[in-house]
């Protein structure tokens, strides 16, 4: 009965995808019905043969890794392909004939490039990455399997299938000019049922625990799942110019629109950048410390204070706007008071080593687990700063942001995930061990490199060209055009894209170790099946 009603719904959504394509206003809309089109019928096709097969029985008792298995690998090559837009752009930043060759000009210059990246790093790369750890995070601390059978799997796909829709609509020019949230309302539409879904499993999962305790990972996680629903159907409200056409109206207008736009903005740094790694720092460091957390007490506080303050914190993204001065003023107050449970869970972080502090020098994973939460520290002090008004006076528009944006991304986001990655990827395939420790110290050496590079290059490019935009005569001149702090700028693109190549080339001898794990390491004993507290 149920395959039944899905190839009814499968054939209906191919169906209609082809008249998408068929009717289509632009180009972005017509790939991307093709692209549903091609992937609903295959589904189709792959049901229809399964229809009279046996339906595998699981142990209920065992643990579903398959998606969190397919994470992993998604994590890993979207992450390499991230960074490699990432370096791309960082050169056409440098060298702006790069925007306008051949091959570029059109489809793959700076403009249509950049939110690639940004949504390739932060959506394609972290967002596997959340999927993947909270997944498998939430049946080891729950010692129960995950909820809904097959809806993990479909959660995994679908969100891959709004990358692909989002990216390829970029390319082709389908935007709505809303950063960090540019998919057009139909990919809008559908990442909504695949989070709805994401939602019921992991709630599903904890309300079917084994364990009396939620764990304090769970707590991030769920946050991060919710408030991301909330902040996404909101800010992406807005009315389709035509069903057979990608562009769309937004409902907000003038100040409200940025307003509505940065709560949100501000909130993915703080619930899909913060608190689900934070959920990952929960789990991964005290197991791969082989430590208890420093303090639970301390990690209930720091969850609640994050929680509330975050939200209010946006507007320090619209100082000197038309934003009303109070709301400013707000948005500052609240960053401020951000720093505090930032650095409280920092300190958490840090200290589960306490009395394991040789693991530093013995294991490049940890190693690199503590370089995440020290940058996570850092970020954490540099925004609260960056959002007092006379400093954003100074900071705003400038490279400062992009530093700051990538020391949080590259060193927390980045290193966690990597130190996830190490610990998961042995345990998930069954392997007694990692293929090469030697490579991992080798990847943390070139991240850590390439993550000084840029951010200090940034640092100094940013201040300088805020200070050339203030400088005056004698006679309250403006000295400096802007060309001017463009052309000052050239050696420190330079140096940001020599860094962001050590990363990625870092990231590259992941993905080969990562590989060499699974295809060359010995099978080691099976441990899949349920047991509590672990
Ligand atoms: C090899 C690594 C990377 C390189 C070389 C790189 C390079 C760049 C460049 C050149 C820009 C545009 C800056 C501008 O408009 O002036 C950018 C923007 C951005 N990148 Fe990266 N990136 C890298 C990795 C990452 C990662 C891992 C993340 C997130 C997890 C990330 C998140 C972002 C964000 C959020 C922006 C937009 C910043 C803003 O608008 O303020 N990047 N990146
Ligand atoms: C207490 C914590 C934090 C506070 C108060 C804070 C504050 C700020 C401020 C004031 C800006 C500059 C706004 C502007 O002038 O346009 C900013 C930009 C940004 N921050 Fe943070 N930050 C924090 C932590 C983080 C972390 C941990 C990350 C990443 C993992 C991050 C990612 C970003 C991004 C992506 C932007 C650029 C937004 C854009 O203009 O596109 N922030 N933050
Ligand atoms: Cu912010």
């Amino acid at each position: 009965m149920w395959n039944i009603l899905k190839l009814i719904l499968l054939g209906g959504v191919t169906l209609i995808a082809a008249i998408g394509a068929n009717m289509a206003h632009d180009a972005a809309y017509m790939v991307n019905a093709l692209t549903v089109m091609l992937v609903a019928g295959g589904v189709f096709l792959w049901t229809l043969r399964q229809v009279d097969e046996p339906v595998p029985v699981h142990d209920p008792r065992a643990y579903m890794d398959g998606p969190v298995r397919a994470g992993v690998v998604a994590t890993v090559l979207w992450g390499v392909v991230g960074f490699l837009v990432g370096v791309v752009i960082a050169f056409q930043l440098a060298w702006p004939s790069l925007n306008f060759s051949e091959l570029t000009h059109g489809y793959l210059n700076f403009g249509k490039l950049r939110p690639l990246h940004t949504s390739a790093v932060i959506f394609a790369f972290g967002g596997n990455a959340l999927i993947a750890t909270s997944f498998y995070v939430v049946q080891r601390t729950s010692a129960a399997r995950l909820w809904g059978g097959n809806a993990a799997w479909f959660v995994f796909w679908g969100y891959n299938l709004f990358i692909v829709l989002a990216a390829t609509g970029y390319i082709l020019g389908a935007t709505q000019s809303k950063e960090y949230a540019e998919p057009e309302w139909y990919v809008d539409l559908w990442l909504t049922i695949v989070w709805v879904t994401y939602l019921a499993v992991f709630l599903g999962t904890i309300i079917k625990r084994r364990e009396p305790h939620i764990y304090v990972a769970n707590w991030f996680y769920l946050a991060f799942i919710v408030t991301i629903a909330m902040l996404h159907v909101v800010n992406n409200l807005a009315i389709p110019v035509s069903i057979w056409g990608s562009k769309s109206v937004q409902v907000f207008a003038g100040v409200q629109d940025a307003m509505v736009q940065w709560w949100y903005g501000h909130n993915a740094v703080g619930f899909f950048l913060t608190a689900g790694f934070l959920g990952m720092m929960y789990y991964f460091i005290p197991k791969q410390a082989e430590r208890p957390v420093y303090s639970y007490k301390l990690s209930i506080i720091h969850f609640w204070a994050i929680i509330f303050l975050y939200i209010w914190a946006g507007p320090h993204h619209l100082h000197y706007t038309a934003l009303p001065e109070w709301a400013a003023t707000l948005g500052m107050v609240f960053s401020i008071m951000l720093w505090m449970p930032s650095w409280g869970g920092m300190i958490n972080g840090l200290m589960t080593l306490s009395g394991a502090w040789d693991k530093l020098r013995t294991d490049p994973i940890i190693r690199m687990m503590v370089v995440a939460v020290g940058f996570y520290g850092m970020a954490t002090f540099e925004g609260p700063m960056m959002s007092i008004k006379t400093v954003n006076s100074l900071s705003h528009y400038t490279d400062w942001t992009i530093g700051h944006v990538h020391s949080g991304a590259l060193g927390w986001n980045g290193m966690i995930t990597f130190g996830a990655l190490y610990y998961l990827t042995p345990r998930l395939w069954g392997r007694t061990s990692l293929y090469s420790l030697r490579l991992v110290s080798w990847h943390f050496w070139l991240a850590t490199i390439g993550i000084v590079l840029y951010a200090s290059a940034m640092w100094v490019t940013g201040i300088m060209e805020g200070l050339m935009w203030r400088e005056v005569d004698q006679h309250g001149f403006l000295v400096n055009a802007f060309a001017d702090t463009v052309a000052a700028k050239f050696p420190m693109y330079v140096v940001r894209g020599l860094g962001g190549v050590l990363y990625l080339a870092g990231a590259i001898i992941m993905a080969w170790n990562l590989w060499a794990t699974v295809a060359r390491q010995p099978q080691a004993q099976s441990t899949a099946a349920a047991v509590p507290a672990e």
